[in-house]
């Protein structure tokens, strides 16, 4: 029996085989056709190659938002983070902070010359505020505190000691101005004409007649690409290659440091006994000006700062204050097997409504309340006020209750738990501030727990599914605690991603 081909064998080859009796033409267009599949074919392929890569990809990467107020101490939670995973580029970045140090100490200094000022020309303040341009959490006062009527009356307190003294300082004005404009420092921003999706039913508290307005939030702050970071870098890496003409080129460059370094050191003693002078520090108890709580507070460490080999330590630089201006990314391995990817969210009020386009494709999002405020009120636009931590109460109702982060792992931090403990510590009363806590104990333990519940309750009542309560006591500016808390924060949206991709 004659042996069948394979052709003639296989129905498939049978089915695609080219008809016996083609044409030319007809063979060319047949093999035009061909082409074109397989080029079909050959794109479908790639594009589910790509899908299931950027797929595996996704899997890999955790992205944390860090959200809270202005002042609630997010970027100081992302310096521990990058103090603790990312040792190497902190080094390298941590001299840049030597100028924004520098920063807040000569702001610091020049809103106390204010403040003395004033009081010297025994009028009313052209501003209402005790702290112009402060980049303080005094900014946000207690409606409570007394008048400035009251404050000028004695105006015999200050002597010409003391007028000699502001004459002294007065070339502090100069050096603020020369930091900013090195730094590249954008623009004073103002929280004002804002338009937030988390304030509309805020509890909204009417200032007492005789209560000052409240400073209206007004710092600097600079993009997260500005030069400042680049400022120092080239000094350090010029020193780390040891090539003495580099250094020598790098050191002129940066000579106008060593000229504002120069003049803190020159002006030092005035800047102690300013601070020591007693009078001084009674007028500023009297506005109630906590200056040693404000953000960036450096008015103790002045000898070392000024000395000319001065370098920031860890502890300085996770203590001074630069607003964030829109969002920074940032870049961790906390694990080997993801990507982690941070975003730090400036948190003033006109720029909350920018927060929500990152809540889609978000692993976690890290919630910063900062508890000390309890007793500080934010001016708003239309000249009402709010107290901060119930404008903290706010936007956790807001975030628990979003339908788009329901599935969203919350964390929250109440932060600054050592300003409150000072906070209460000199009789500072919760119950004058928060009415619902009544008549409770005004220690630590009472409060603190009491704060603790009132979040809790708020997102037992406002997540749209029932979700696990996280929440950890802070205190960003001390590392060692915070370290603990972020691996600990770290183990959780690990375990809550390794439980997702077994759902998944
Ligand atoms: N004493 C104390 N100071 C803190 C704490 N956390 C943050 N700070 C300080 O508070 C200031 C403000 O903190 P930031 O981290 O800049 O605040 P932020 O939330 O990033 O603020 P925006 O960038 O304006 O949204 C900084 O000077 C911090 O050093 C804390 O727990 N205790
Ligand atoms: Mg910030």
């Amino acid at each position: 029996m004659p042996r069948t081909t394979d052709l003639e064998e296989d129905p498939l080859s049978l089915a695609i085989a080219p008809p016996k009796n083609e044409t030319p033409q007809q063979r060319q267009l047949r093999e035009e056709l061909e082409e074109q599949a397989r080029q079909n074919s050959q794109r479908i392929d790639e594009r589910i190659k790509a899908e299931r890569l950027a797929l595996k990809r996704a899997r890999q990467q955790v992205k944390v938002l860090l959200l809270g107020q202005s002042h609630a101490g997010k970027s100081t939670v992302l310096k521990n983070f990058q103090i603790a995973y990312n040792r190497e580029a902190w080094e390298e970045e941590r001299v840049s902070w030597k100028a924004v140090i520098y920063l807040n100490l000569v702001r610091t200094v020049n809103n106390i010359v204010d403040i003395l000022s004033e009081e010297l020309a025994g009028s009313q303040p052209q501003s209402p505020t005790a702290l112009p341009s402060s980049p303080t959490e005094s900014t946000f006062r207690s409606p409570h505190r007394p008048s400035h009527t009251t404050l000028i009356s004695d105006e015999s307190k200050l002597s010409g000691k003391h007028r000699i003294l502001l004459l002294r300082l007065g070339p502090f004005r100069r050096i603020q101005h020369d930091l900013q404009v090195q730094l590249g420092i954008a623009s004073a921003d103002s929280d004002s004409g804002y338009s937030s999706p988390y304030e509309s039913d805020g509890p909204v508290h009417e200032a007492p007649p005789t209560a000052p307005k409240p400073l209206t939030e007004n710092e600097f702050s600079v993009a997260s690409n500005a030069r400042w970071k680049g400022v120092l870098k080239s000094l350090q890496s010029a020193r780390n290659s040891g090539d003495g003409q580099r250094l020598a080129a790098a050191k002129s460059k940066h000579r106008w440091l060593r000229n504002i370094t120069d003049i803190i050191g020159s002006c030092k003693e005035d800047i102690k006994t300013l601070w020591k002078d007693p009078i001084v520090r009674g007028i500023l108890d009297e506005r109630q000006t906590r200056v040693e709580d404000t953000s960036g507070f450096f008015l103790d460490d002045v000898d070392r700062l000024a000395s000319s080999d001065y370098e920031p330590s860890d502890f300085d630089v996770v203590r001074a204050r630069l607003k964030t201006n829109g969002v920074q990314e940032y870049h961790f391995k906390l694990d080997k097997d993801h990507d982690w990817i941070f975003y730090d969210f400036c948190g003033s009020r006109s720029y909350r409504s920018a927060w929500v386009p990152y809540f889609d494709d978000v692993q976690a999002i890290i919630f910063l309340a900062p508890l000390s405020p309890f007793d500080e009120y934010e001016q708003l636009p239309d000249g009402s006020h709010v107290n901060r931590l119930h404008d903290s109460f706010q936007m956790w109702r807001s975030i628990c209750s979003s339908k788009l982060l329901a599935h969203v792992q919350l964390i929250l931090f109440l932060n600054k738990c050592d300003q409150l403990k000072r906070r209460l510590k000199h009789n500072v009363m919760v119950k004058e501030h928060i009415q619902s806590f009544k008549d409770r104990s005004n220690d630590y333990k009472t409060v603190s727990n009491y704060f603790r519940s009132y979040f809790k309750e708020i997102q037992r009542k406002c997540s749209p599914a029932p979700r696990e309560f996280f929440a950890h006591f802070t205190t960003a500016v001390d590392t060692a605690s915070t370290l603990l808390t972020l691996s600990a924060v770290r183990e959780a949206i690990l375990m809550n991603q390794l439980r997702d991709s077994d759902f998944l």
